[in-house]
């Protein structure tokens, strides 16, 4: 089956979120699409899977102008989108998912479909228990589970938006594996990232987007410097490590000691100087988010831990002593805990404001408000809502919205759905933090980042965790050994 995209718009109020986009992809191709934050890639997913229509433009399958309606409608024609967060109903089974919404009357044959997708699911070394609940199924899991769930639909182009994010490595070469088959089988895989290197290794063409544009196309061999240009319109380099040179200690952990049904760490140890980078590595689910959760003040610690900020015995005390103290934690879930969908930006800078005055001041919040918009570059308007900003500018609101000073800043995956340009101004920004005495303590799944950026970095590895070590004096094979849990002396 043969796609094509012809003179694509969308407009999102005064967004011109996709420009006169063109595109063709022959079967058999891997199709990837990049672009900085907010460049229009999910806006045209959307459309093509029928989340969205477009405002003008038409598009084409094998020849034939379509119209899609909407997703169910898109995949009768054989387009599937795999989401960030697959659609699925944790507490429910797996093949009670897949029956959902499915024709077969009340009655439907669930011993053929549990049959059928083993079936398929064999095919591509997959193994699904049809008889799972799926909320125990790994974020790797599930998304095998959608991509056969959409295979069995019948889709023969499928759009994956981001998919390596929150899995392991593993998984990763074993997803990439199969959209190289699904490739060589004659079906289109359209695949949107940041992340070059992903890009790169994967996809036979890229797409480069840029302001709701089509900026350029390139094929393998990839020259990632002219990508870059492409991208940002001009080439982008790292920032480096700070490096912390303050003897003040600003975090003092005692005996740090956390229970959790799955997890138990103990007997951690860990003094964070004024202006300190912490990078914590470690698979997902190995104790870090524990830990940084301990540390705002989320989550109880036990035994003889105690925990000092500034100077300030927080142990035990309740969440508020630790925002009084000067701790900020950036969730990783941007839409569930950091930010409040349907309320706009304005209203979230007057929730963050002077809660202590009696009547709120529109005009000042207004201004407060244009005045961040500006300085943290962040694209959309006082009055947008938070759901409607791309994941990029999310996470720059977020950041505009912590309040100041900060004696430390927790962030799970700070970069997380950034792109480049994006997480060398967040760590500008943070850097910012640290020379006036911030103390930065964050998660990354990215080892490079956390080696570029961080000062010391702790590995975790089911509940336990390494000595402090210097990043100055790590490497990449170093810390994918402790990952994986060789070598750990704790
Ligand atoms: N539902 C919406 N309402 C208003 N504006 C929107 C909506 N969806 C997207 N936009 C805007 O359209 C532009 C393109 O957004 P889109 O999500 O397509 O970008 P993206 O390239 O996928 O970005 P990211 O990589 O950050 O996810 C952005 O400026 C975004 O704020």
């Amino acid at each position: 089956m043969k796609v094509e995209l012809r003179s694509i718009h969308k407009y999102f109020g005064p967004v011109h979120a996709n420009n006169n986009i063109s595109l063709t992809i022959l079967p058999g191709t891997i199709q990837g699409i990049v672009g900085e934050n907010g460049a229009g890639k999910s806006t045209l997913m959307k459309i093509l899977s029928g989340f969205i229509q477009a405002d003008e433009g038409e598009i084409l399958l094998d020849d034939q102008v379509i119209t899609i309606h909407s997703p169910s409608d898109a995949l009768k024609r054989g387009i599937g989108m795999l989401h960030q967060d697959p659609l699925d109903f944790p507490p429910m089974k797996v093949i009670d998912n897949l029956l959902i919404g499915q024709e077969g009357g009340l009655f439907p044959n669930k011993r053929k479909v549990a049959a059928d997708i083993k079936k398929l699911a064999n095919q591509f070394g997959f193994s699904i228990d049809t008889e799972a609940y799926v909320e125990g199924l790994t974020v790797g899991e599930r998304q095998q589970l959608e991509i056969i769930r959409l295979l069995w639909m019948g889709a023969r182009i499928l759009i994956l938006d981001e998919p390596t994010t929150g899995i392991s490595a593993s998984q990763k070469e074993k997803l990439f594996e199969t959209l190289t088959r699904l490739a060589s089988e004659g079906m289109i895989v359209i695949f949107v990232s940041h992340k070059l290197e992903e890009i790169e290794t994967l996809c036979h063409r890229a797409a480069v987007f840029r302001g709701g544009l089509l900026v350029g196309e390139a094929i393998q061999p990839y020259h990632t410097d002219d990508l870059v240009r492409l991208m940002f319109g001009k080439p982008m380099e790292l920032g480096s490590r700070l490096g912390c040179h303050s003897e003040e200690n600003v975090v003092e952990i005692h005996n740090l000691e956390i229970e959790d049904p799955r997890l138990h760490i103990r007997d951690v140890d860990l003094d964070v100087k004024a202006g300190e980078v912490i990078g914590l590595a470690g698979m997902e689910g190995s104790g870090q988010r524990l830990f940084l959760r301990a540390l705002g003040g989320l989550l109880a610690t036990t035994g003889r831990t105690k925990l000092l900020v500034k100077g300030h015995d927080l142990t035990h005390e309740p969440y508020s002593s630790y925002l009084k103290t000067g701790v900020a934690y950036v969730p990783a879930d941007r839409m569930e805990e950091g930010l409040i969908p349907g309320l706009t930006l304005k209203e979230h800078f007057i929730l963050t404001g002077d809660t202590k005055k009696l009547f709120i001041d529109q005009e000042e919040s207004l201004h407060r408000t244009k005045v961040k918009i500006s300085e943290f570059n962040i694209k959309g308007r006082p009055d947008s809502y938070v759901e409607e900003l791309s994941g990029g500018n999310q996470q720059r609101a977020l950041l505009a919205l912590l309040n100041e000073p900060l004696s430390l800043v927790l962030l799970e995956h700070p970069s997380r759905g950034l792109d480049l340009e994006s997480t060398i101004w967040l760590w500008e920004k943070l850097k910012e933090r640290c020379k006036t005495g911030t103390a930065v303590i964050f998660i990354s799944s990215d080892l490079e980042q956390i080696l570029h950026y961080s000062d010391r970095i702790l590995v975790f590895f089911g509940g336990k965790v390494s000595k402090p070590m210097l990043a100055a004096e790590t490497n990449v094979d170093q810390l994918g050994q402790l990952i994986g849990g060789k070598g750990f002396v704790n």
